[in-house]
């Protein structure tokens, strides 16, 4: 079993288990889930806007501990004062180290929060809203197209927008009506490979109506412009920051120096 086999065979005994212990009527009454959510589309379409989406990882499979001290409130907070499009936070416990609670608590700010998890089933969707994330993420490895288009419609019945994640050619057909924001996964999930010239072979592949975002691996200013030469619009880098004591403080460096090589 590869890695990502794996992650999906726990978090379905996961859902299977919250599912028993919170309804669906539950969720909706939590108090975030009337709050109006933010579109992530608008954020990336904003030029005045850096299009990082800053993420807060704690840990992954790939890289163990990233950042056992840093508080998510506190660097979340950095994030968005510095110029960040939009946040993204793990919420898988096992093996990233996030929770439902990182996610509560980077709701402090007003920027799109992007549940990042591995979404196999529409109750995870009920809690992304319930927790007050305003995007989720379909990762097309683990889904089918069938699974993807039902999901997205029902992220899409809850007014959140989804950010599907590619990582191979035969995925492109993942790409559907209710996809309008497609990312591009440059860590292959199942080797943890990470090859940043994929996002750039694969778009030229993606239909021009679609809101391109490099995934992964990205580290520097020269990427970001690369990717832009290319369309993208969104960036989502977690480890360069989170890696550094204090994530926030490397964020708000690199955007100065996105700035000033503009
Ligand atoms: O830390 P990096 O290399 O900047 O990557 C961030 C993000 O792309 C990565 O965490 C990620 C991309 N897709 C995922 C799916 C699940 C968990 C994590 C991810």
């Amino acid at each position: 079993m590869n890695i990502l086999d794996k992650i999906i065979a726990q978090k379905r005994i996961e859902v299977a288990e919250r599912k028993a212990k919170t309804s669906i009527a539950e969720l909706q009454q939590q108090p975030l889930y009337a709050r109006a959510t933010l579109s992530l589309k608008q954020f990336l379409l904003d030029d005045t806007k850096t299009g990082i989406i800053a993420e807060f990882k704690r840990q992954s499979p790939s890289k163990g501990v990233i950042n056992g001290t840093a508080d998510v409130a506190e660097v979340t907070s950095a994030y968005t004062n510095n110029g960040a499009s939009c946040l993204s936070v793990l919420t898988d416990e096992q093996f990233f180290g996030g929770s439902t609670n990182d996610l509560i608590k980077a709701r402090v700010n007003s920027i799109p929060i992007l549940r990042k998890d591995f979404i196999v089933d529409e109750y995870q969707i009920e809690e992304a809203k319930a927790m007050g994330a305003d995007v989720i993420l379909l990762i097309a490895a683990c889904l089918t197209t069938d699974e993807v288009k039902r999901l997205a419609a029902y992220a899409k019945k809850l007014s959140l927008e989804v950010l599907l994640e590619l990582h191979d050619e035969e995925e492109l057909q993942h790409i559907c009506d209710e996809t309008e924001i497609v990312g591009i996964n440059n860590r292959n999930l199942k080797t943890f490979e990470v090859d940043i010239e994929r996002s750039l072979r694969m778009a030229k592949q993606i239909p021009d109506t679609k809101i391109k975002v490099a995934e992964s691996g990205i580290s520097s200013v020269e990427n970001i412009q690369l990717f832009k030469a290319n369309g993208f619009r969104g960036f989502l880098i977690g480890e360069n920051f989170m890696k550094a004591e204090n994530p926030g403080k490397a964020f708000a460096a690199f955007v100065q120096q996105l700035k000033e090589k503009a």
